[in-house]
């Protein structure tokens, strides 16, 4: 499989009928009072989570990021955040459903909501809607679930207003609300430079099997970094731009993906801030264990995490060792899901 053509998940995926007399391709009805433009009335959009198959961190900027060589890969755990106009008078606001629902903040601070901002700012419209997200990405975990929402609350309401933002202008805000904004939009594998928000798709030849240990906290990502910039210092070799050597791709790991070879990109499976994310976890290092153990190819933490992702040969042994991770009692769940997936989709656009 090679990887997915970005413009391909911008658009709705037509399985729902939508192609109904009197609506557009996207499924919007024509409502009389818009003018005779399609505008419909709620808009719903999936975003998938992601692990780094790859993170290297470079030294500290003066801005506070560091460089990263950040090989995404998307997973199929999904976020679904749907859209609907909401009176001028009652603004903006956010619902969220699901498991971690009381840790998701539901005032302005919420990156959906940031980005229902940004983007009415942008084309000079009231951003009165009623963002809801049905949460399925496990809150604070090192899988980008803040930057799924922001990702899918900007798809879906630039097709609720039929603003049709230009795919440059969508990433860039999306790079302005956070590093892994963009690659939340954009989905498949990418090698995100800069502090991540700049990317390079990348083909995968094939389907990898995974397993997530989903920790029972969070782990606040600035903490992970300036852990890492601490366990630098202490090393004595410095964290800083001058002290700590450009981080770039590995070759090898990128012909894994091109290949497919899910041995290959398990053996060279990396990650920077895994030493950082165990120095303020430790307890992670038992779940590592339980799932190498059970028969993972490899086992890291996925980003800042604490979720621990496990690479499994195939699908029947992706659950032996969600179960073996479930009866150790070592995380609050054990999920399974593939990879690519598709960035972020347009399911259904209702009147
Ligand atoms: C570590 C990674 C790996 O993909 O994600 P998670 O595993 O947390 O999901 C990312 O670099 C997180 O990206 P994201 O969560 O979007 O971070 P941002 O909002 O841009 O930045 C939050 C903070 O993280 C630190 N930060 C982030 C990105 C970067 N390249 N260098 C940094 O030092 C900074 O302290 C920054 O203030
Ligand atoms: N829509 C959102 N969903 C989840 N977290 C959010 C959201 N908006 C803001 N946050 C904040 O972002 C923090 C990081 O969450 P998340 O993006 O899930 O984790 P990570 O950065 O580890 O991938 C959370 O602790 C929460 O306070």
């Amino acid at each position: 499989m090679s990887a997915p053509d970005t413009d391909l998940f911008f658009g709705m995926d037509g399985t729902d009928g939508t192609d109904a007399p009197g609506t557009d391709d996207t499924g919007a009805r024509r409502r009389p009072e818009d003018g005779g433009g399609n505008v419909p009335m709620s808009v719903t959009v999936r975003v998938p989570a992601k692990v780094n198959v790859q993170l290297a961190v470079g030294g500290l900027r003066p801005d506070g990021f560091h460089d990263l060589a950040n090989v995404f890969l998307a997973v199929g755990l999904y976020d679904e955040i749907t859209v609907t106009p909401t009176a001028p008078t009652e603004g903006p606001r956010v619902t969220c459903s699901g498991p971690d629902t009381h840790h998701v903040p539901l005032d302005r601070s919420n990156l959906a909501l940031r980005a229902v901002d940004a983007l009415a700012l942008r084309h000079g419209i009231s951003p009165d809607v009623h963002v809801h997200i049905d949460k399925d990405i496990p809150v604070a975990g090192g899988m980008a679930g803040g930057s799924a929402d922001a990702a899918g609350a900007l798809l879906a309401c630039d097709t609720l207003w039929g603003t049709r933002t230009p795919r440059e202008e969508l990433l860039d805000i999306c790079a302005e609300l956070g590093s892994d904004v963009p690659f939340s939009l954009v989905g498949g594998a990418a090698l995100g430079r800069g502090r991540g928000e700049v990317l390079t798709p990348l083909e995968v030849g094939g389907t990898f099997h995974w397993v997530f240990a989903v920790a029972d906290g969070g782990l606040s990502t600035p903490a992970v970094y300036r852990e890492c910039d601490r366990l630098r210092e202490r090393r004595g070799t410095g964290s800083g731009v001058d002290d700590v050597p450009a981080p770039e791709a590995s070759p090898v790991l990128l012909a894994a993906l091109r290949s497919g070879d899910a041995r290959l990109l398990a053996a060279n499976l990396s990650n920077d801030l895994q030493p950082a994310a165990v120095s303020l976890l430790p307890s992670l290092d038992e779940t590592l264990a339980v799932g190498r153990e059970a028969g993972a190819l490899a086992a890291l933490v996925s980003g800042s995490g604490p979720t621990c992702a496990f690479l499994a040969e195939d699908p029947a042994s992706a659950s032996d060792i969600a179960v073996a991770l479930r009866d150790a009692d070592v995380c609050r769940d054990a999920r399974t899901a593939t990879s690519p997936a598709p960035g972020a989709t347009v399911l259904r656009a209702a009147v």
